[in-house]
């Protein structure tokens, strides 16, 4: 029997929807992680602090009853009308973390994102000043773009300038999925890093495509060729303390997913940490699991490590068929399959 105790881990970067959606995903999330990232693309998407305040309470209000709780930390969304008047109040609050910059229109509910990166220079300075830290989805929404390439272009076009011009702001390039991803990350200083999925670890477009279109496997950035996840796999098992965990776990209603215009997203946090642990035993690398998921998310943010312990034992266990969503069927990451590793003392 392998057994491996980790320090406990936390995931920096989330979906936990709102309303009634909130007690199935924060259930999961309360089983053994430590503290989240909130991902802020509700509609309509939280811009302020007040309204960060609010989904705190909200999501807090949904774990009462839970034999534990982790602790939810606040990004705000950016706008084009974001200023850094906002900037300055999220710094100085105690439970905004971070500010999250989506491309109007790259991924689900970001119709209200950045249109003109350009014009959000000052903000950006602000968030320098303040040592607030920029998330970014890295896609380009430009027509002309493939969709494979979209990441790709978004570091040339956007996030080089944006290092240069701003070299102490703390940047996270989220839910990478590329070898550009990587290579750009790890050549860059300690201020630049990144999250990794478990979903871009374990799987690679022809997961995806090949014999049948999966619908539950699509999420953006769009899983890429198998040689992009290599080189993902690669960096999470590095031991660099520039990638970390970020699940990005995304949960879209089944109805909405197996549908002629199917959302994206992938939902894995009924089994996170045993899905990363899957795949760093499949890279021989269990030994740098606790790194990626329990200390460089932490030391990127300036929090301290969590000081308990998760225990995970490979042996497996059987994902339902169906979970639910806010009262709708919910369709989890290996649904009916079997996961080879779970946690055997969460709640505690
Ligand atoms: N990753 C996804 O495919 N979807 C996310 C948005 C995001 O993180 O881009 C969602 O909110 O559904
Ligand atoms: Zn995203
Ligand atoms: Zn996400």
């Amino acid at each position: 029997m392998t057994e491996l105790t980790l320090l406990r881990p936390d995931d920096w970067h989330v979906h936990l929807r709102d309303n009634d959606a909130l007690r199935d995903t924060c259930a999961d999330m309360a089983r053994y992680f430590g503290r989240a990232i909130i991902m802020p693309n509700l509609t309509p998407p939280v811009t302020t602090v007040a309204q960060a305040a609010s989904y705190r309470d909200r999501i807090l209000a949904a774990m009462a009853n839970l034999p534990r709780q982790f602790e939810p930390l606040m990004a705000l969304y950016l706008t084009d009308q974001s200023d850094a008047e906002e900037v300055k109040r999220a710094a100085a609050s105690d439970f905004v973390h971070a500010v999250k910059l989506y491309p109007a229109g790259a991924t689900t509910n970001s119709a209200a994102g950045v249109a003109d990166l350009d014009s959000l220079y000052p903000t950006l300075a602000a968030m320098e000043e303040h040592d607030l830290p920029l998330l970014i989805h890295g896609e380009v929404t430009d027509t002309d773009i493939d969709i494979f390439d979209r990441e790709k272009v978004f570091i040339e076009r956007h996030l080089a300038p944006i290092v240069q011009r701003f070299p102490q702001l703390r940047v996270v390039l989220e839910h990478i999925t590329t070898a550009d991803a990587v290579d750009f990350v790890s050549q860059s200083p300690a201020n630049v890093a990144a999250t990794i999925t478990a979903h871009h670890l374990l799987l690679n477009r022809n997961d995806m495509l090949v014999g049948g279109i999966r619908p539950h496997y699509f999420c953006l950035p769009v899983l890429k060729r198998n040689s992009h996840q290599q080189a993902l796999i690669k960096a999470a098992t590095s031991g660099d303390p520039k990638f970390f965990l970020g699940t990005d776990s995304a949960p879209h209603a089944t109805a909405a997913k197996e549908n002629d215009c199917g959302c994206a997203g992938v939902y894995t946090a009924h089994a996170a940490i045993e899905l990363y642990a899957e795949a760093f035993a499949a890279a021989g690398a269990l030994d740098k699991l606790e790194g990626f998921a329990s200390h460089f998310g932490p030391d990127f943010y300036r929090l301290p490590r969590n000081s308990d312990h998760i225990t995970l034992r490979q042996q497996s266990w059987q994902v339902p068929a169906q979970q639910a969503l806010g009262g709708k069927p919910l369709t989890p990451m290996r649904a009916g399959q079997s996961v080879g590793w779970q946690v055997v003392n969460e709640h505690e």
